[in-house]
């Protein structure tokens, strides 16, 4: 099976936690595209649901696959978030925003009563940071903003380099919300939290792609099936079992 298997795998999974009339956060990606594209499918078979999109990608792809839309302003309130992660640690803390869509998403699956993540096996880490940890900035000043996050990350002992990220055509990247998106080589982060509220603390961030207590359940497609791993109440481990 490909990675595209098991991204379907656990898309599929994730479904089985949709009830009629739900509404629900699509979180944005190639898996999260599974997600919606199975979604639809099941639309067309008479399930009642609306999504609200965590990018204009994801939007036009629920556009596409006919899942009816709504939105923040209309549905303040979200049942479930079906999202993807860039890494996912045995505590279901993410790393999120390889597709520079985490303020979005964050907002989202805040507003959600659970949240969801699929994601293939190799998204599964031991200790997050191996995977650049992205930043959305302001424009305005962000080489400043840049900076003073390579300082606050030194402060906790993580030395690697904070990049603006760029498109193909050297410019920087421009997010849904009009930002730009730092990424920071860090490494192992060892204390996830701490540097979540370091990032929180400097002007300029918008958001950071950290995500800590938002997701109660990760769907993880692999060789041997789907695993679920299920966030525990505060200060215990997140849980394991075959799903
Ligand atoms: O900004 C993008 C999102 O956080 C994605 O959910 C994340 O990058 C995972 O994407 P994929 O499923 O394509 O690996």
């Amino acid at each position: 099976m490909t990675t595209e298997d098991f991204k379907r795998a656990a898309a599929e999974a994730a479904l089985a936690h949709v009830q009629p009339g739900m509404k629900l956060g699509l979180g944005t990606g190639s898996t999260a595209a599974l997600f919606v594209e199975l979604l639809g499918a099941r639309v067309a078979e008479g399930l009642h649901v609306v999504g609200v999109p965590t990018s204009e990608s994801t939007r036009e792809l629920a556009e596409r696959f006919g899942v009816p839309l709504t939105t923040l302003k209309e549905e303040p309130e979200l049942d479930l978030t079906v999202d993807g992660a860039d890494e996912v640690d045995p505590e279901l803390r993410l790393i999120k925003g390889g597709g520079a869509a985490l303020l979005r998403e964050k907002i989202v699956a805040f507003a959600s009563k659970r949240m969801i993540v699929i994601a293939d096996a190799k998204k599964v880490v031991p200790t997050l940071g191996a995977f650049p940890l992205p930043i959305e900035v302001v424009p305005f000043g962000k080489e400043a903003t840049r900076r003073a996050v390579e300082r606050a990350a030194a402060e906790l002992g993580l030395s690697g380099k904070v990049e603006l990220r760029r498109a193909e055509d050297a410019c920087p990247i421009v997010t849904d919300s009009g930002h730009s998106i730092l990424d920071g080589h860090f490494g192992r982060i060892d204390r996830p939290e701490e540097l979540a509220a370091a990032l929180s603390a400097i002007p300029g961030v918008v958001e950071h792609g950290l995500f800590i207590g938002l997701a109660d359940l990760a769907l993880i497609a692999g060789a041997d099936g789907v695993t679920a791993i299920e966030a525990k109440p505060a200060g215990t481990e997140a849980r394991r079992r075959t799903a």
